[in-house]
């Protein structure tokens, strides 16, 4: 099945330069919608609450902050950027009064109308624009000129034109630069929920400990184990990035070659495999859905365990200490937010 792509010459800034977007969160996301829509002539409002420690990033950068209420009042397109876990109660407190015929809701992800837990009215264009990427690397292609591909996708088009609407949107934060997807609110959940439990973040960093434990419970020393299983890791990320896993298999030296096909299926094997189904499973049903709304609720107690011993892992001192030596890459988290 192929998918439809969209590129600058497809959409229509003018859409959203005609329209008022309250972006509530300064984040992640946030920061880098809000400030490449203004460069690209949007009239953009921050929402944030009185007493959040984002506001003085957004005035800093000369943005206009309002409470998300006064914000959403304001606006025609409202973007909701605030953790996905406090969406639901922001939607109900200040943004649901000030929904009326002709506003659009507009998402960074669908996670909040997939799961039910936000159901807008019927006369409002519901809408989401997805960078693939973390909202610190779309500001940076943005100034840079270039963009992070997009998922965009329309759950409700009151308007008649959601969709223009949206890809507008998506042009003045860079993506169409590289490409917006056509998606639903379903499929980019779902895949954006793997793929960040199961490969990316959690199978990544399962992966990179597992290994690094094994070389330094075996006396190897822990500086060469993280070089092994995690410095390089983004050098070969890298290759792969640029020209698939072929490419990173032509770069490497044949040992390695055939070290990684002999030996790779039995590392992530077929139980491996079942636990993945197992997880997609819990992602499909709303299982992990409810779990996390569930844990959030709870005010996050293995969240906060889980994060602690993250943070203690022998691997994370021994970063410390060689990032230390390698000014060039030891750069600070955020740069703009
Ligand atoms: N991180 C990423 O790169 C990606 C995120 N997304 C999606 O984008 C959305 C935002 O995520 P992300 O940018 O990571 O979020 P962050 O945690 O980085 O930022 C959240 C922002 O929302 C603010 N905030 C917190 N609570 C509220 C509230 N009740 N009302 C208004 N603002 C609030 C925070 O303020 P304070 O500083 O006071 O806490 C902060 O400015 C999510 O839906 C996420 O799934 C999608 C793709 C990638
Ligand atoms: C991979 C994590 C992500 O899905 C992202 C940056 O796209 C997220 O939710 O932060
Ligand atoms: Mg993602
Ligand atoms: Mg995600």
């Amino acid at each position: 099945m192929s998918v439809e792509v969209f590129y600058d010459d497809d959409a229509d800034l003018g859409l959203i330069q005609g329209r008022k977007v309250a972006v509530i969160g300064y984040g992640s996301q946030g920061h880098a919608h809000a400030l490449s829509l203004r460069d690209s002539g949007v009239d953009v409002v921050i929402g944030l609450p009185a007493g959040s420690k984002s506001r003085p990033k957004a005035e800093e950068q000369g943005l206009r902050v309002l409470t998300p209420a006064e914000a959403a009042a304001e606006a025609d397109v409202i973007m909701i950027l605030a953790p996905d876990t406090a969406q639901r109660g922001l939607y109900a407190e200040a943004i649901a009064p000030h929904l009326a015929a002709g506003k659009a809701l507009f998402f960074g992800h669908g996670f909040n109308i997939r799961y039910g837990l936000i159901k807008p009215p019927a006369d409002v264009d519901v809408a989401m624009v997805a960078p693939k990427g973390p909202g610190h690397l779309v500001r940076r292609q943005y100034v840079d000129g270039k963009g992070v591909p997009c998922l965009v996708a329309v759950e409700q088009d009151a308007s008649g034109n959601a969709f223009g609407l949206a890809l507008a949107y998506a042009k003045a934060i860079g993506g169409t630069r590289a490409g917006a997807i056509r998606t639903t609110f379903t499929e980019e959940t779902e895949t954006d929920l793997f793929g960040e439990q199961a490969v990316l973040c959690g199978g990544a960093a399962a992966l990179v400990q597992t290994g690094f434990e094994v070389l330094t419970e075996a006396g190897y020393a822990p500086e060469v184990a993280y070089f092994e299983c995690l410095h390089e890791l983004k050098l070969i990320v890298d290759l792969m990035y640029e020209g698939g896993i072929a490419r990173m298999r032509y770069s490497i030296s044949d040992t390695a070659e055939y070290g990684d096909l002999s030996r790779g299926p039995r590392v992530i094997d077929s139980r491996v495999k079942e636990e993945m189904r197992k997880i997609l499973g819990e992602i499909q049903s709303g299982e992990f859905a409810r779990e996390w709304v569930a844990e959030d609720e709870a005010g996050r107690p293995n969240f906060a365990k889980w994060r602690a011993e993250g943070a203690a892992h022998p691997i994370e001192e021994t970063g410390q200490k060689l990032r230390a030596m390698m000014s060039w890459v030891d750069r600070p988290i955020t740069e703009t937010a």
